[in-house]
């Protein structure tokens, strides 16, 4: 018998905050069951220093083995090396759309940070960009591709442990200091795209999407949409948003309220989903990084509780299966495809039209 090729994917990445950091550790961890190899051949960065610094803080740590890559100070040079395959997108918010682009134009495939861009309008275009040149194009949403999400998604749907669902809360909450923090930061800084609902309410809204809509996909329901948002500064520090969606053949009605802000550390317990039989309680650091659920069914009083380990933070999920998708000639991902990031994205946009939250981007 002839052994499958693992899929191998030489990586560009552009910015070295704190998530290119994390993204590219997790990738270079040696794994026993990994579905796919990654490589990184071009780090991208305002500056040289940083970037020589990003290299040799991660490279002090990896397998001996792991090439270094080559330090660009700018993200044009990533976007035309000839040995990056894909780039992936570690800068803020604002700046996604036209990165996006440019790797685009440059003929690269491309796994981008959430949120995709800062509106609709913006994605579509990249979309629109990514389909006309044939390439592939993600959303970074990696907690979709957490086996824990894909477990749940089963218990709730396949098996129906508690029956119909009616309700789910969702809170991320982080107390991100704003008083210290400068006027120019990532989450602070209109212009880059700042605010809780684009930053971390998207978790949320993915979990209640994951969650409440049995398919999860584009042939999900559409919610009816209710918000509230607290803005300081022209952003928003504190969201709720409440989604109802309608009962179905399958499904009663289901409600989920989704709350984020930069201001109060959400509770372990950050997540609980309520349906005929019982209810299931999600546990966690985040709605970004959870560690297990619990599921209690209203006849018992035990709870039965599943937890899940992965190497790492967990990026090399969503990374081993965009390799796996691009080997296989696909340019999107059925997890998170990009008619899926174009709804969320809209509903982000309505939740903050309906709140008067607007970027330069919207006009
Ligand atoms: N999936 C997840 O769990 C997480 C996702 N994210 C997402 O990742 C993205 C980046 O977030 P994060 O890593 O926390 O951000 P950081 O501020 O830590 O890093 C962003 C990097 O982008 C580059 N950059 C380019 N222009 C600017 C600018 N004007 N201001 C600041 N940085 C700039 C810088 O790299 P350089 O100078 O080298 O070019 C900088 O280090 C966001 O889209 C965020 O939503 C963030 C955290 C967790
Ligand atoms: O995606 C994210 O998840 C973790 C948070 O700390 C961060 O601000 C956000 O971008």
């Amino acid at each position: 018998m002839t052994e499958k090729i693992q899929p191998s994917l030489r990586w560009g990445v552009i910015g070295t905050g704190w998530i290119a950091t994390e993204f590219t550790r997790d990738l270079l961890l040696d794994r026993p069951d990994a579905r796919a190899s990654h490589s990184f051949v071009a780090i991208g960065s305002s500056s040289t220093q940083k970037g020589n610094t990003f290299v040799s803080t991660i490279w002090a740590s990896a397998s001996s083995s792991a090439p270094r890559p080559t330090v660009y100070d700018d993200y044009h040079s990533v976007y035309n090396d000839p040995n990056v395959d894909i780039v992936y997108i570690g800068t803020p918010h604002a700046l996604h759309a036209q990165s996006c682009l440019d790797a685009i134009a440059a003929g690269k495939h491309v796994l981008c940070e959430k949120p995709l861009t800062i509106n609709e309008k913006e994605a579509q275009t990249v979309i629109a960009a990514a389909k006309e040149k044939g390439v592939f194009l993600m959303e970074a949403v990696w907690t979709r591709f957490f086996p824990l999400v894909s477990s749940l998604h089963s218990i709730l749907h396949v098996e129906k442990r508690v029956g119909g669902l009616h309700r789910l809360f969702c809170d991320f909450g982080l107390d991100m200091q704003m008083s210290t923090l400068s006027p120019t930061s990532r989450v602070k800084d209109p212009a880059l795209g700042a605010g809780a609902l684009l930053d971390i309410g998207i978790y949320c809204l993915t979990l209640a999407r994951v969650i409440l809509d049995g398919k999860a996909g584009v042939e999900a329901s559409e919610p009816e949409v209710m918000s509230t948002m607290t803005i300081v500064d022209g952003i928003d520090y504190s969201d709720v948003v409440i989604l109802s969606y309608p009962p179905s053949e399958t499904q009663p009605q289901r409600t989920a309220i989704c709350t984020a802000t930069v201001l109060h550390k959400s509770p372990e317990d950050f997540c609980r989903v309520e349906g005929d039989l019982g209810s299931v309680t999600v546990f966690g650091r985040t709605a970004a990084a959870p560690f297990g659920f619990r599921i209690k069914l209203n006849e018992s009083v035990e709870e039965e509780v599943l937890e899940f380990e992965r190497p790492g933070m967990g990026f090399h999920y969503e990374a081993d299966a965009v390799a796996l998708d691009i080997a296989e000639g696909r340019r999107e991902n059925a997890i998170m495809p990009l008619e899926e990031t174009a709804r969320m994205m809209r509903l982000m946009d309505r939740v903050r039209k309906a709140n008067g939250v607007k970027y330069p981007q919207d006009d």
